[in-house]
């Protein structure tokens, strides 16, 4: 059966990419990490998980490039396979291991929570299947370490989010579209936070949570200055400015194709997608995508 684009299976995890529509951060805890207001939504780029479980022994875990990409490197070989994984992390709670392969096409450093994502589809099966661990505060809390925006990424849902990432309020579940501009670049989360820290505040943004409004967007731009390169191109090429996901890399606009003139060129995992070259600006190609709203009850 076809399915957002793919073929469904049975025998496959589906990790929807995480797309954060608005940022703000509101203060500083003394561990470090940031609080934050924000707006996030699942989104059909999908990361699937093809998963042999064993318990009680390790995971062989193994990542395949599944855009196929031949023209953008999205440096997939570069997600360790080790027990930093998140996967493992995750199947770790319920005592698990075995085989997993990862077929990603989530680009890892996107700011699109692909490892959030990974690790959200094996503990909504793990939980299906098996008894965690530890007890259901002590998992909530496990889960939280493994990353601030695992707890959305397991509820795949429309929601406003607060605390690190953990508490969340429902928004109203809609199927918008979205068209995502995937940059080959790496942006580095902790990096990202570590540098709006010393930005100071933007006495531009304070007040109410804007749509599509990120706080962190100076602060990546700042880290990784071909990013405020490829803003200037996109905005340029579609008259529209493009906003950032989470800590980037990825750029993205509220639409779809038809909104901003692309032809698809082909399908991937639930998306259509189209090459936009900016060679003339000395800069390379990047990745459009053509996504929307996934919910939970998609995936049952
Ligand atoms: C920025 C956001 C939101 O859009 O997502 P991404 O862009 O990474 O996908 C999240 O806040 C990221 O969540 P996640 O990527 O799970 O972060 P984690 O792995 O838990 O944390 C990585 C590092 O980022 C910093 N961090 C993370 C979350 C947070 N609320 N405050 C922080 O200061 C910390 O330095 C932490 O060590
Ligand atoms: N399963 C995983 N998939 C992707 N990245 C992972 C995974 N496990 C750990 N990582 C690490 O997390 C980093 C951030 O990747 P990812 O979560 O996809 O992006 P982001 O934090 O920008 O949303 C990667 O560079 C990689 O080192």
């Amino acid at each position: 059966m076809r399915w957002f684009g793919l073929e469904r299976s049975p025998n496959l995890l589906y990790a929807p990419a995480k797309l954060t529509l608005g940022l703000k951060v509101i203060g500083l805890r003394d561990d470090g990490y940031h609080l934050i207001d924000s707006e996030m939504v699942s989104v059909s780029l999908f990361d699937t998980l093809e998963y042999e479980p064993a318990s009680g022994s390790a995971l062989d875990l193994s990542i395949v490039d599944s855009f196929g990409s031949e023209e953008i490197d999205f440096n997939i070989c570069s997600v360790a396979l080790d027990s930093s994984n998140t996967i493992t992390k995750g199947a770790a709670l319920f005592g698990m291991g075995g085989h997993c392969i990862v077929y990603k096409r989530i680009p890892p450093g996107g700011g699109l929570g692909g490892g959030s994502s990974d690790v959200a589809a094996m503990i909504r099966y793990c939980t299906s299947k098996y008894e965690p661990l530890l007890n259901a505060s002590e998992l909530s809390s496990a889960i939280l370490r493994i990353g601030a925006d695992v707890p959305f990424c397991v509820g795949v849902d429309r929601a406003f989010i607060s605390g690190i990432g953990e508490v969340f309020a429902p928004g109203v579940a809609r199927r918008d579209k979205f068209v995502l501009f995937l940059l080959p670049v790496h942006s580095s989360t902790p990096q990202v936070y570590r540098r709006f820290d010393e930005m100071g505040p933007n006495l531009d943004s304070l007040g109410e949570l804007g749509e599509f409004e990120n706080d962190l967007e100076s602060a990546a731009i700042a880290v990784s200055p071909i990013l405020g390169r490829y803003r200037s191109a996109l905005t340029d090429r579609f008259k529209r400015v493009p906003s950032m996901a989470g800590s980037g890399s990825t750029y993205f606009c509220n639409g779809d194709f038809d909104d901003l003139d692309l032809r698809a060129m082909g399908e991937v995992a639930g998306a259509e997608w189209s090459y936009v070259d900016f060679g003339d600006d000395g800069l390379g190609a990047v990745l459009a995508v053509s996504v929307q709203e996934v919910h939970r009850s998609d995936l049952d």
